[in-house]
């Protein structure tokens, strides 16, 4: 199986803090992957050291099937879109073309000029006087324009309105599926994930606290809706993830198949993406990672 990213024992210290400890996890080739967490949760260090624009202080990080981060042969593979796009905002939008094609030795020029003469975007004009979101879709093509196996994103949707997100979601899809180009992107707009990603990494403080297949995870939680005050005596004997009760009714977010049978006077419904993302989230004690089946508290290598 190719990975896009491939990390082991990953750690970046600055000065006392350690920004990412630990980190292993191994992305398999392929996917859209979203990187969540809150705020300083590590997200823009691993992502930068995925790009080889920082070195780790420990471990190692290999992209796109295995080609160490920052090598030559990593950086033709992998294109990076920083939170705040690099672009010189005093030259037009042609020479920022101009500067992608001298610094890369597999640029698709045609496919670039194509992409923003369908977006309409005036080569002549200066990138400074265009809006965020024409900003943010010139960092975009011209990342795609170095044909890239690995596309990284840190935070592409901060600067848009709703409309420009999703127009540039679906610009990535469609990039995505005709190439076949793996992604990674962070966002702290959680709501996008299920409608985009098909792989979700979630960091708190510096770890790795959940990684998989959307579709896994989904199908690997359920919620179970039951009265509260047998809630205690249910959760016991359950990986409960998150606990919320409200008056009379307890919900309880538990992670299992199907095929485990709700406790007698209990329901049991199918959990979405996004809910799940926030209660995880919002617990940063539980964890579930691949390997065998982690309960709430407990952390599993890789
Ligand atoms: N250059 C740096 N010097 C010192 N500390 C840093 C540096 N970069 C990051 N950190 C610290 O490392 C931790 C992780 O930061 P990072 O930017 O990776 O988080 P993040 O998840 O991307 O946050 P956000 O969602 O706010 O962008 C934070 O505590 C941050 O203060």
């Amino acid at each position: 199986m190719s990975t896009a990213i491939e990390a082991s024992g990953l750690g970046k210290r600055y000065g006392r803090t350690w920004a990412l400890r630990d980190c292993s996890l191994a992305i398999p080739a392929g996917h859209v992957v979203g990187l969540v967490g809150p705020n300083g949760a590590g997200k823009t260090t691993l992502l930068s050291l995925a790009a080889g624009l920082a070195t780790p202080t420990a471990g190692r990080v290999r992209v796109a099937g295995g080609r160490a981060a920052g090598s030559a042969a990593a950086l033709d593979a992998v294109a990076f879109v920083a939170q705040e796009a690099a672009l010189y905002r005093n030259l037009p939008v042609a020479d920022m073309l101009r500067v992608g094609r001298s610094l890369n030795r597999r640029w698709d020029d045609r496919r670039a000029r194509d992409r923003l003469a369908e977006l309409g975007i005036p080569l002549e004009k200066k990138v400074g006087a265009l809006s965020g979101g024409q900003r943010s879709q010139v960092a975009l093509t011209l990342a795609l324009a170095k044909c890239p196996e690995l596309l990284i994103l840190d935070e592409p949707l901060a600067a848009l309105d709703p409309v420009a997100r999703h127009d540039f979601m679906a610009a990535l899809l469609a990039a995505v599926a005709e190439d076949g180009v793996s992604v990674v992107f962070s966002s702290h707009v959680v709501a996008e994930l299920e409608r985009v990603c098909d792989y979700v990494v979630v960091v708190h403080g510096g770890r790795i606290q959940v990684s998989g297949e959307a579709e896994d995870l989904v199908a690997g939680h359920h919620v179970l809706t039951g009265p509260a005050d047998r809630a205690d005596a249910v959760a016991e004997h359950l990986p409960v993830v998150r606990d919320r009760r409200a008056a009379a009714q307890a919900h309880l977010l538990v992670r299992g198949t199907d095929q485990d049978a709700a406790p007698p006077g209990w329901q049991r419904h199918p959990v979405g993406l996004e809910e799940l993302v926030l209660a995880y989230m919002r617990e940063p004690s539980a964890s579930v990672l691949p390997g065998p089946r982690a309960g709430r508290g407990e952390q599993v290598a890789c």
